[in-house]
């Protein structure tokens, strides 16, 4: 397997290379030149086993053994060992109709522990392997942050800078990053919002020489590898619905930045049988604008009460958008450049019409968002987080009579008290979140600004040249 750029100008990377160069060169993302195909009679037999064994068998498809299996499956076992759930992502039935796949049972309780708590062992195994600094650079807001720190505090040979939106994750999100005290931490609390700290990092890694010079290395979806592992978790959710076997399933995503509902986009092309994919997103809604009339134009940014999800430069559409044009590099590329020069992309025809077989999409107003949690609270003594609570909103309004959906769980409630106080729910913090509370924070806020950040992460590097 060898993976290529969507804007087509970078040479063909193994693995290990298309996870080290993260944002492709060229500007663009790496996807594979091809995806395989897991048979049905294949996927019948990857019923019965455990996460673990499941995400080696999906990445054995994309790993063309640079890395030794044995070595994979250490890394496999060690990732998940520290979850809360020994399923790692536990399915629950609330009805018939409806499932939730629980994604936030690792340290940080949010999903994206699950790919980042595999991409920490990874970097610390390459970087054990090749004698490599890896100095991970990273925009979040709120979870990914949390996760990827997480994933690699304390590991040797690795240091990670991660940009926040000064003021505006929640509590819970700002404490888990900020109160960590290892020294290959730096949290940069920008003054801007998420798409601003995206913009930075995404302008860092475009500047080749400094990239290369300062060991550059992506943990946000920009990265294919958190796009594949998170597609582990689509086959296992199917796998474990009752009644899916020769059944469509629908799933409905909470998105933001389009990595996660991206994973399942290439679970189906994989060959899984998922029905609809479901967009949800907050008031923050161009991927719903999109869906429903083919203009992708980022809008003014909203802060709601589900703030992972306030994002309106959406990463991973460039993606999709390269398979919505039959993989044409070129027709991508003068899509991207019109994005640049006037701010919007437009597609119609027979194109629109395979978005809209795709996707369904709905953007979730805030107080639909805060009714959908107390009715769930009510009917089903389900707590869902807001992020979750507007993928039910979306499963209820596209999961068709007799259909059965799953919603992703993306967060724990109590990482988003602010919202769920609103409607007068008292939650119980577990315990490692309430200790959060009484922690000192380390952070430095800086303007948003790409020269102030270089000045901080030039001091946090320190002398460290070529040699580990
Ligand atoms: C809790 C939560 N839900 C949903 C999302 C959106 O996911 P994605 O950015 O992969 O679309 C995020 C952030 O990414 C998140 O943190
Ligand atoms: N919601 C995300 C935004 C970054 O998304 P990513 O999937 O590209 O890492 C977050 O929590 O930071």
């Amino acid at each position: 397997m060898k993976y290529i750029s969507t804007r087509g100008n970078v040479e063909a990377k193994g693995f290990i290379d298309t996870v080290l160069m993260g944002l492709a060169d060229d500007g663009g993302l790496m996807v594979p030149s091809e995806i395989p195909v897991v048979s049905a009679a294949e996927l019948e037999e990857w019923r019965t086993l455990s996460y673990q064994e499941l995400f080696l068998k999906i990445f054995s498809y994309y790993t063309n053994d640079e890395i030794p299996y044995e070595d994979l499956k250490e890394m496999a076992y060690t990732s998940y060992g520290n979850f809360r759930a020994p399923e790692v992502t536990p399915v629950r039935k609330l009805s018939d109709s409806l499932y939730v796949l629980e994604l936030f049972h690792g340290p940080t309780f949010a999903f994206k522990d699950v790919a980042l708590q595999f991409m920490g062992e990874l970097y610390s195994y390459i970087s054990r392997k090749q004698n490599k600094i890896i100095h991970i650079l990273g925009a979040t807001s709120g979870d990914t942050g949390a996760a990827a720190i997480q994933g690699v505090r304390g590991k040797e040979g690795i240091k990670i800078c991660i940009l926040h939106p000064h003021g505006k994750v929640s509590r819970v999100q700002e404490l888990q990053m900020t109160t960590v005290d290892d020294s290959n931490v730096l949290n940069l609390s920008v003054h801007g919002n998420f798409d601003d700290c995206q913009k930075v990092i995404k302008d860092l890694f475009a500047d080749l020489d400094f990239k290369s010079k300062y060991h550059l290395r992506a943990i946000n979806s920009i990265n294919f590898v958190r796009i594949l592992a998170q597609t582990v978790y689509y086959f296992y959710a199917y796998l474990h619905v009752e009644g899916s076997a020769g059944k469509k399933i629908n799933i409905s995503v909470p998105s933001g930045n389009f990595g996660n509902i991206f994973s399942g986009y290439l679970a189906k092309k994989m060959g899984l049988p998922l029905g609809k994919l479901i967009i949800a997103t907050n008031e923050n809604n161009i991927l719903e604008r999109f869906v429903n009339t083919g203009e992708y134009k980022p809008g003014d940014f909203t802060s709601t009460y589900s703030p992972s999800m306030d994002i309106q430069v959406a990463s991973n559409f460039e993606r999709y958008l390269y398979y919505l044009t039959g993989e044409d590099s070129g027709k991508l590329s003068s899509y991207m450049a019109a994005l640049q020069s006037e701010g919007k992309i437009t597609i119609d025809g027979t194109d629109l019409e395979q978005v809209q077989t795709d996707f369904a999409a709905l953007g979730v107003k805030n107080q639909q968002c805060l009714d959908t949690i107390g009715k769930y609270q009510n009917e089903f003594g389900y707590l869902l987080d807001p992020h979750t609570a507007c993928g039910i909103a979306a499963y209820e309004a596209f999961n068709g009579e007799g259909e059965i959906g799953i919603t992703f769980a993306t967060a724990h409630p109590a990482k988003f008290d602010e919202a769920i106080a609103l409607i007068d729910i008292k939650q119980e913090f577990p315990a490692q979140i309430a200790a959060l509370f009484a922690m000192p924070q380390h952070q430095t806020v800086v303007e948003h600004d790409k020269e102030a950040v270089v000045r901080e992460l030039k001091a946090f590097y320190g002398n460290e040249g070529s040699v580990r």
